[in-house]
């Protein structure tokens, strides 16, 4: 055999074996991890409680407006924080608000688990809600510098001036003594003129009328209940009909369709984006003409929608929005902000006329306050230094979060750890992990991780606003919980939390710091409030019509 014969005829070998070898690994590797997939424990062995019914599965327990409350409280205690429960059709869903497992959910592996929106796209376009993955992260480049503090603090005279009218509109109602005012809708109707003015510059209600006139206001607050009675549909045909069909075909079949009610929201919805696109172009077009235009209109070009242009406008191109996707963050930023703070901001006055100690307690610390820094409006730093208006306002977010679930859907098959190991519904397992197919929804419970008696101590179920002037229990604070805000699960964590967050804390510690000091808030005589448990939990009258409001009686401090 020649030398260059033999040289072919071991490197030929070599080849072989470093198939061969890469090959073995390769099957050993994939025989490990399946055996290890076979090991791992499925969302099965979970405890969890006993379906309802086949069909429906826990859902209606779940999201339960008057019994949704007993049944979260329920699977914290008897199931603990990693629970099994159903969907429809038997479908297997896990629920957590276990430390690790939410860490996983919310931050390591955000862009796994999709969020399951009542209206998505169709309502709000390509706003930050429905954006995933690139899109996402893209957008939120843009926007979190929007909502920096240097830009809340620039806000403030804008807070000021909506509160104002608030104030002026209430000390109307109650001159000639104390009077029962549903503060639910005023506080609405606050929180959509706080996000219009400081958000696009806008105004939508003059606070004046005794109901708001605006078509948008109205609008607003048809949608959710029209969305409601759209039912199965938009959940399971919809999404289809996005994902499968084009645009104007879609168009063509929805108006042809005979069903009043989707027409009812694709006129609210067409409505809710011409009124965004004309602020747009108002907005870009004083900006265009230079910053005298720009102060002279309402937001003074300190609102959210004229920062974002302008930011927009100097960005590199690879991070630019489009402005339909600026346009679609308007709806956005509304639906997100209005129920949710207004929602939040009642159960404040609720538990302030449940407790009128508290309430005093709050009222004294606010005058104290004023004589203080003898000014009429308390500047950033000074509101937000108030330790018992802070106090009460965390301690409320943490008993009753307004949004009590957050639902997702993995998009591949994956692995959930969690912080301690979970007893097995056979009562002998240890688990420590949790195989979670493709396409199981699961649902986080903001409400339990708030209300946690390991991590929050063994008065977790009351409302102590002083546990926030002593240092918080070592549980909480090593948990390592995924939270964006004061170890609180309320605004959710990782990179698709709560973006409003300080606007929305700013915005509550405004109205209250004004409102306390002015007026006496008492709960209205033989009107029990109770508060139902749906997307954003809202109050209702015990024995009442249904409608969500807030009646309380108000008068002069
Ligand atoms: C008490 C008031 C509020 C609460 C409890 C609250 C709660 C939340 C929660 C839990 C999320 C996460 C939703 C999810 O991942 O599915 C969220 C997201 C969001 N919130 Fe808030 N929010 C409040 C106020 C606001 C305000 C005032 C704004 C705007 C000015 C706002 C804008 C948003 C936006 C745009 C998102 C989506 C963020 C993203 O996906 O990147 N929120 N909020």
């Amino acid at each position: 055999m020649s030398l260059q014969a033999s040289r072919i005829d071991a490197t030929y070998t070599t080849l072989l074996q470093s198939i061969f070898v890469t090959f073995l690994a390769a099957s050993i590797w994939s025989l490990f991890r399946r055996n290890r997939k076979a090991s791992i424990p499925l969302i099965s062995q979970l405890p969890g409680p006993p379906s309802q019914s086949w069909l429906k599965g826990n859902h209606e327990q779940l999201f339960g407006l008057t019994d949704g409350w007993e049944f979260h409280e329920t699977l914290a205690e008897k199931y603990g924080p990693a629970v099994q429960i159903k969907g429809f059709f038997g479908s297997k869903q896990f629920y957590t608000f276990d430390p690790q497992a939410m860490h996983h959910i919310l931050v390591k592996h955000v862009f796994s688990f999709t969020p399951i929106r009542t209206g998505g796209t169709l309502l709000f376009g390509n706003g930050l809600l429905n954006m995933s993955g690139e899109q996402h992260r893209k957008q939120r480049k843009m926007l979190n510098p929007v909502f920096s503090i240097a830009h809340m603090r620039s806000m403030m005279p804008i807070f000021y001036d909506v509160v104002d009218q608030l104030e002026t509109a209430l000390s109307q109602r109650v001159h000639s003594g104390p009077t029962e005012i549903d503060l639910l809708s005023w506080m609405t109707r606050t929180a959509l003129e706080l996000i219009g003015q400081s958000g696009f510059g806008y105004s939508f209600d003059n606070m004046v009328d005794d109901v708001p006139k605006h078509r948008y206001s109205i609008v607003i607050k048809e949608l959710m209940p029209s969305l409601a009675r759209l039912s199965i549909a938009r959940t399971s045909i919809f999404p289809l009909v996005i994902k499968f069909i084009p645009t104007r075909i879609r168009t063509f079949l929805m108006n042809i369709t005979p069903w009043k009610t989707l027409h009812e929201v694709r006129d609210m919805v067409n409505y809710m984006h011409e009124l965004s696109v004309h602020v747009y172009q108002e907005k870009k077009h004083a900006l265009e003409q230079g910053d005298e235009v720009v102060a002279m209109q309402i937001g003074r070009g300190k609102d959210l929608l004229s920062i974002l242009i302008k930011d927009n406008m100097v960005a590199d191109s690879e991070d630019k929005l489009n402005e339909d996707e600026i346009i679609a963050q308007m709806s956005t930023f509304i639906f997100a902000a209005m129920d949710t703070t207004s929602n939040g901001l009642s159960r404040i006055l609720h538990l302030l006329a449940m407790h009128p100690d508290v309430q005093d307690k709050m009222r004294r610390e606010i005058l104290e306050a004023r004589n203080r820094h003898q000014r009429e409006r308390f500047s950033y730093d000074e509101l937000v230094a108030l330790p018992y208006l802070d106090a009460v306002c965390r301690e409320t977010l943490r008993l009753h979060p307004p949004v009590t679930s957050l639902i997702r859907k993995s998009d591949e098959d994956t692995v959930i750890p969690v912080s301690h190991p979970v007893q097995g519904k056979d009562g002998n397992s240890e688990i420590t992990e949790i195989f979670v197919p493709k396409s199981t929804a699961v649902v986080v419970s903001l409400l339990n991780a708030n209300r946690s008696l390991e991590l929050w101590g063994p008065d977790a179920l009351e409302w102590k606003p002083e546990r926030w002037l002593s240092p918080l229990p070592e549980s909480i604070t090593d948990s390592r919980i995924p939270a964006i805000y004061a170890y609180l699960m309320t605004f959710s964590g990782g990179s698709r939390a709560c973006i409003g967050f300080k606007f929305s804390q700013l915005e509550m510690k405004v109205v209250l710091s004004m409102l306390v000091e002015k007026f006496n808030f008492s709960l209205a005589p033989k009107k029990s409030i109770f508060w139902q448990m749906s997307l954003i939990s809202s109050p209702v009258v015990d024995g009442g019509d249904g409608h969500s409001q807030l009646p309380l009686i108000v008068e002069l401090a």
